[in-house]
C-alpha cells in the first residue's frame, strides 16, 4: 500500500497529472455520452465543453458562430454542455410566455444588468429590476409602471421635443466646416448623445449635458467603455478563476479610480434627484415614494439610464446605416415623411405614430440589427418542460439568440436582405414575404420580464427618424460603407464611427 504513494516532487507532480487528467477525461466522457442533453444535436467539442462557447465569447463572434452552428444543425442546438438554443418561433411561447412555475434567469451578468457585485471596491449595491429574482421584480416592476404610462409619456412629449430640437440644430451647425464646406458627420455618436440626454433627463432629472457640449460625459464614456470587460468578468466567472482575477485586481488597484468616479456620480446625481421632490413624472419618482434605500435607486437608476440609451441609439444608428444603403427604401421613406408633414411643428410623438412605412422600417431594422442580439437565458425548473416539441429537462439552460433567429432561412426569405415590406405588407397573401414568420422576432422579449420602455423607445425613434429624414437628405460616406458587416458583439454592439452627409432640405423658406 506505502509503494502507492508518491515519494518525491516528481512521483507527486505525474500523481497531479494523472488525477486530473483522469477528472478531464471522465468529465468529457459524461458530457459527451451520460449527460441528460447527450440526444441533443451539436458540434462535439460544444456539447463536451463550455470552451468553444467562451472562445467566440472572448472574441465578439459567439452570435455569429450560434447563426452557423443553428444552419447546419436545425432548430434546437446543444451550444454548452448544459445549454440548448431555439429557434423555433413556438420557443418564444414556451420560455417567456407559457412558463412553468420556477422557471428562472439564469444570469445576473446580461450586458444590461452590469454585474456590480464584481469587483465593486465600494461595497454591494442591491439588484436592479433586471437583476432581481421573480418576487422582488414584481414589486418593483409595478412601482416602476407609472413612469412609462401613456400619461407619463404625454408629459415627457415636450422635454423629448426640445432634445430632438437640439439635435437637428447641431447637426445642422456641423454638417458644414468653418468656410460652409459639406463635411461628414458621426451619426453614431450624435444619436446616442441624444438618447442619453433624453434617458437621463428622465431618470436624474438633469441631462448629461452631451448635446449641450457636443460630447460624451465621461460617465457615459466608461458605461459604454466597460462592456467589454463585463463579458471578461462572465468569461472569467464561467472558468470559476472569479475570485482569485477579483482579488488581484482590487489588489493591484486596477479600475478603482474609474469606478470611483462611477459611483460618485451616480451618488451626487440620485441625491440631487430626490431633492427635487416627487412630483415629477420620471422613472424615479413612485421609487423614491416609496422609500426604496438610496443604494437602490442607484442601482436602479444606473439601470435605466443603460437598458433606455444604449439600445434605442443602437438601433437607429443601424436604421440610418440601412436606409443610406437601402436608396429604394429611403425613398418611399422620404416620400412618406415629407408627403405627410408641411411644418416641423406638427410633428410630435403622437402624430409621427401614423407613418406606417415607418413603422415598417423600424421593425426590419430591429430584426435585421437587434440591439440585444443575444439571448436572456432561463433555467428549467426540475421536472422538465416541453420547450417547442421537445422535452428539455430541469436544470437545463434555455435561450434565444435573437440574431440566430432572425437570420434563420426556415424562418425569412432573403434573411439578411432589409426589407420593409416585410412588415408593410403584414397579412397580404401576395406579398413575395408572406411566408416570414415575423412573431420570430420579438427585440423587447416577451412577458413578465420583457422590456418596460418599448413604448418609450418606439416614440423617441419615431420622433428622431422622422425629423431626421424631414430635415436633411443623407448620404453615406465611403468610409462607413461596410459599417455592419462583421462588426463584434460583446453582448452589446461594438458600433464603428458612422459617418452621414447631410444636406439641409431647402424649402425655400
Ligand atoms: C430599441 C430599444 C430597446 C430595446 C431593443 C430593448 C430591449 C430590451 C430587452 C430585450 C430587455 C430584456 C432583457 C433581459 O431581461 O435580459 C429589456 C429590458 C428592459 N428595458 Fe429595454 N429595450 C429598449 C429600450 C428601452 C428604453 C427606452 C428603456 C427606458 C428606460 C428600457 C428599459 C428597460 C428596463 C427597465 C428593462 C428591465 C425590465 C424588467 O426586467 O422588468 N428599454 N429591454
Amino acid at each position: 500500500m506505502a509503494a502507492l504513494i508518491p515519494q518525491s516532487p516528481l512521483q507527486w507532480c505525474l500523481f497531479v497529472i494523472a488525477l486530473s487528467s483522469t477528472y478531464i477525461v471522465s468529465f468529457l466522457f459524461y458530457n459527451l455520452f451520460l449527460h441528460p442533453l447527450r440526444r441533443f444535436p451539436g458540434p462535439k467539442f460544444s456539447r463536451a465543453s463550455v470552451l468553444p462557447k467562451l472562445y467566440f465569447l472572448s472574441r465578439g463572434k459567439l452570435i455569429y458562430h450560434i447563426e452557423d452552428l443553428h444552419k447546419h444543425y436545425g432548430p434546437v442546438v446543444r451550444i454548452a454542455p448544459n445549454e440548448l438554443s431555439f429557434t423555433d418561433p413556438q420557443a418564444w411561447e414556451d420560455i417567456f410566455i407559457r412558463q412553468p412555475p420556477g422557471i428562472t434567469k439564469t444570469s445576473h451578468s446580461h450586458a444590461l444588468a452590469p454585474d456590480m457585485a464584481f469587483y465593486n471596491p465600494f461595497g454591494d449595491l442591491p439588484p436592479s429590476v433586471i437583476s432581481s429574482d421573480d418576487e422582488a421584480h414584481h414589486h418593483l416592476r409595478k412601482k416602476l409602471v407609472p413612469g412609462f404610462s401613456d400619461r407619463a409619456m404625454k408629459e415627457q412629449e415636450p422635454l423629448i421635443g426640445n432634445y430632438v430640437d437640439l439635435l437637428i440644430r447641431r447637426l445642422r451647425e456641423n454638417s458644414t466646416d468653418a468656410t460652409g464646406r459639406p463635411q461628414s458627420v458621426n451619426m453614431r455618436d450624435w444619436i446616442a448623445y441624444t438618447t442619453f440626454d433624453i434617458i437621463g433627463n428622465l431618470t436624474f432629472g438633469e441631462d448629461f449635458g452631451c448635446l449641450e457640449g457636443s460630447g460624451y460625459h465621461p460617465w457615459i464614456a466608461l458605461v459604454l467603455g466597460s462592456f467589454k470587460s463585463r463579458v471578461k468578468i462572465q468569461i472569467f466567472k464561467a472558468l470559476g478563476i472569479l475570485a482569485p482575477a477579483s482579488w488581484l485586481m482590487r489588489s493591484l488597484g486596477v479600475g478603482i479610480k474609474a469606478r470611483r468616479m462611477h459611483f460618485e456620480l451616480v451618488l451626487s446625481k440620485t441625491k440631487k434627484r430626490i431633492a427635487m421632490g416627487t412630483d415629477r413624472t420620471d422613472f424615479m419618482d413612485t421609487l423614491i415614494k416609496d422609500g426604496m434605500s438610496i443604494d437602490g435607486l442607484k442601482r436602479n437608476a444606473t439601470l435605466l439610464v443603460n437598458a433606455g440609451s444604449e439600445t434605442t441609439a443602437t438601433l437607429l444608428t443601424g436604421a440610418v446605416f440601412l436606409l443610406v444603403t437601402h436608396e429604394n427604401v429611403l425613398k418611399k421613406l422620404v416620400a412618406e415623411v415629407r408627403g405627410r408633414f408641411q411644418r416641423q411643428e406638427d410633428m410630435t410623438l403622437s402624430s409621427v405614430a401614423s407613418l406606417t412605412y415607418m413603422l415598417a422600417v423600424l421593425d426590419e431594422a430591429l430584426r435585421v440589427y437587434p440591439p440585444d442580439a443575444v439571448s436572456s437565458p432561463r433555467l428549467v425548473p426540475a421536472g422538465g418542460h416541453e420547450i417547442a416539441g421537445s422535452f428539455v429537462p430541469g436544470g437545463t439552460r434555455v435561450g434565444i439568440w435573437q440574431w440566430a433567429m432572425n437570420r434563420d432561412e426556415r424562418l425569412f426569405l432573403e434573411p439578411s436582405r432589409f426589407d420593409p415590406d416585410r412588415f408593410y405588407n403584414k397579412g397580404d397573401e401576395k406579398s413575395r414575404y408572406a411566408g416570414d414568420r415575423l412573431d420570430a422576432v420579438n427585440a423587447f422579449l416577451l412577458g413578465q420580464r420583457s422590456c418596460i420602455g418599448r413604448n418609450l423607445a418606439y416614440a423617441e425613434m419615431r420622433l428622431i427618424l422622422a425629423r431626421l429624414i424631414w430635415e436633411f437628405d443623407m448620404s453615406i460616406d465611403q468610409s462607413s460603407k461596410n459599417w455592419i458587416e462583421n462588426q463584434e458583439n460583446f453582448e452589446l454592439w461594438v458600433k464603428p464611427d458612422l459617418n452621414i452627409h447631410l444636406k439641409t432640405v431647402d424649402r425655400g423658406q
